[in-house]
């Protein structure tokens, strides 16, 4: 009907051995904590909640240049190491250097030294962590750089680079949980409620900054690149921009929204739309990177993971240290699986909470490798070929943290689900039905849950956190054609067409009438 003409949009859719400096951190932002004797985990002192003494800033200063004023000293530092490498292994790296792989040609992880931040309890981390949330003093108002010590301890806060990214809304699901899933403890981390519109923007804070810093040194970083299906792309050419840094994006043609591909274009990066799919474009910028002077911002960077961990700390916080039971995520490249086991991983280490939450992996079946994988018991690993999905930022055959999302896996008692194009669509409207207004993505993962709800494997209590990655309003094009009736071999159940009707008050009425009567049989 003429309804699906007019719902029509006009875009087509494209388809070191460790520094030893000072004690304990003393400024926490819009306050200062009273410098804390670093003894012993279990020393009185160091259990206290901390004194808080309010701040205030010269009428002349800017939050930058205030940051610059306060001097922090602190014991805490981070080093490259190889990925899962065994007790024994001597090899490391200064964040300083420009690695992306180990000597083996295996992933890199950052490794803290634990040690130093154990000589604070868990109260002290909470407390410190909680003081800073919501308040504006450079660099702890963003949610990331509110965790500084657990990220990039040895940065100097006037060269973060950040837009306050984080803080974001952990949403009560209560209609969909209810209405969906008899579910009443049901929530939806909002990642994708951000700077750039997707949860890439918490690891690529800390990517450019580093990248910032290392400029600053005279280190030869031209400019930093990225392969991309439209967010990591957004997210690096926002903060480049930002910061005066050029950078360069590969683009899959016709394979990303035109929501995405504008957000680099009009963040002035350099962009390259490549006849291939997001694997090749991975393929070529590792080659890429290798002979020139620009830095590789894709996850295969640990960098960026150390960002995308303080989501998983964030939801803790956020349900005040208490651990929820399930938290699912849909994963592509598969770095953030690892990032959300990390934080949750460190919390418990550091003795923040006693126990990590199960984590889920949520792929489309159009591109579900680690979901074969798992399938068939994490016997041999084989990359697909990644087929057409709506969820096309997870349209991805050959993850780079494959390693990465196993080892989260299987040290979280974790589950893989896939979801079919129908299945995502459906729970994608389901979900836009009760408020929301997700991504494709989130709707894989929602249907994770859906499955796992109806084996009874995530029970009705149970606390469960959907991790949304991206904004809807980036997938439009998903929603107007689903919304439209216009998907071959799909349904769309749940479709809600706007209807067409005379300029004339009987028309007006009579349609009303009807809509109504369906809605109230009292009417
Ligand atoms: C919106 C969205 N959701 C989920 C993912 C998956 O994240 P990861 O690649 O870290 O698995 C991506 C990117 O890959 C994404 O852009
Ligand atoms: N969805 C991603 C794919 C690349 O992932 P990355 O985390 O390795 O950068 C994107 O938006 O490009």
């Amino acid at each position: 009907m003429a309804a699906s003409c007019m719902f029509r949009s006009s875009f087509l859719s494209p388809n070191p051995h460790l520094h030893q400096q000072s004690p304990a951190p003393k400024s926490n932002g819009a306050f200062f904590f009273t410098p804390i004797k670093a003894t012993s985990s279990t020393d009185d002192a160091v259990s206290k909640s901390p004194q808080l003494h309010k701040h205030r800033r010269h009428a002349d200063e800017n939050i930058r240049e205030e940051a610059r004023r306060d001097i922090s000293s602190h014991n805490f530092s981070a080093r490259y190491v190889p990925f899962n490498a065994g007790p024994n292994s001597s090899e490391w790296y200064s964040l300083d250097e420009i690695i992306y792989r180990s000597r083996s040609g295996g992933l890199l992880d950052v490794q803290h030294d634990m040690d130093a931040l154990k000589k604070f309890d868990g109260q002290y981390w909470r407390s410190l962590f909680d003081s800073r949330v919501g308040k504006t003093t450079w660099p702890y108002g963003s949610g990331v750089w509110s965790k500084k010590e657990w990220v990039l301890p040895e940065i100097d806060s006037d060269d973060i680079v950040s837009a306050f990214e984080g803080n974001s809304n952990l949403f009560w699901a209560e209609r969909y949980g209810k209405q969906f899933l008899g579910m009443n403890d049901l929530w939806v981390k909002h990642c994708g409620i951000s700077h750039t519109g997707s949860f890439k923007d918490l690891g690529m804070t800390v990517l450019v900054s580093q990248v910032n810093r290392l400029r600053k040194m005279h280190k030869p970083v031209v400019g930093v690149g990225c392969a991309s299906t439209g967010d990591t792309s957004a997210a690096l050419s926002a903060y480049c921009a930002s910061a005066g840094i050029p950078s360069i994006v590969f683009l899959p043609a016709n394979k990303i929204s035109m929501a995405q591909l504008v957000q680099p274009i009009a963040n002035g990066a350099f962009v390259l739309s490549i006849d291939t799919d997001f694997d090749g474009c991975m393929q070529l910028i590792r080659e890429v990177t290798a002979e020139l002077p620009i830095y590789l911002a894709n996850s295969l960077n640990s960098l960026r993971l150390e960002g995308q961990k303080t989501a998983a700390i964030e939801i803790l916080q956020q349900f005040e240290w208490e651990v929820p039971d399930w938290v699912i995520v849909p994963g592509g490249n598969l770095g953030n699986i690892y990032a959300f086991y990390k934080g949750f991983q460190m919390c418990k280490e550091l003795g923040l909470v006693d126990r990590i939450p199960r984590l889920v992996c949520a792929q489309a079946a159009n591109a579900n490798p680690l979901y074969l994988h798992y399938k068939s018991g994490w016997k041999d690993f084989k990359p697909v070929k990644a087929n057409t999905t709506f969820a096309s930022a997870i349209q991805i055959g050959d993850p780079v943290s494959i390693d990465r999302a196993v080892y989260a896996l299987k040290k979280s008692n974790g589950i893989v689900e896939e979801a079919t194009e129908e299945e995502l669509m459906d729970a994608m409207a389901q979900a836009d039905s009760t408020g929301m207004f997700i991504c494709p993505h989130t709707g894989v993962a929602l249907t994770a849950l859906s499955k796992l709800r109806n084996t009874g494997v995530i029970g009705p209590t149970d606390r469960t956190v959907v991790v949304s990655t991206a904004h809807g309003l980036k997938f439009t094009q998903s929603k107007v054609d689903y919304h439209s009736k216009e998907i071959k071999n799909m349904e769309c159940r749940f479709a809600n067409p706007p209807v067409q009707v005379k300029a004339e008050f009987g028309s007006v009425m009579d349609v009303l009438k009807k809509y109504l009567l369906s809605k109230n049989s009292k009417f």
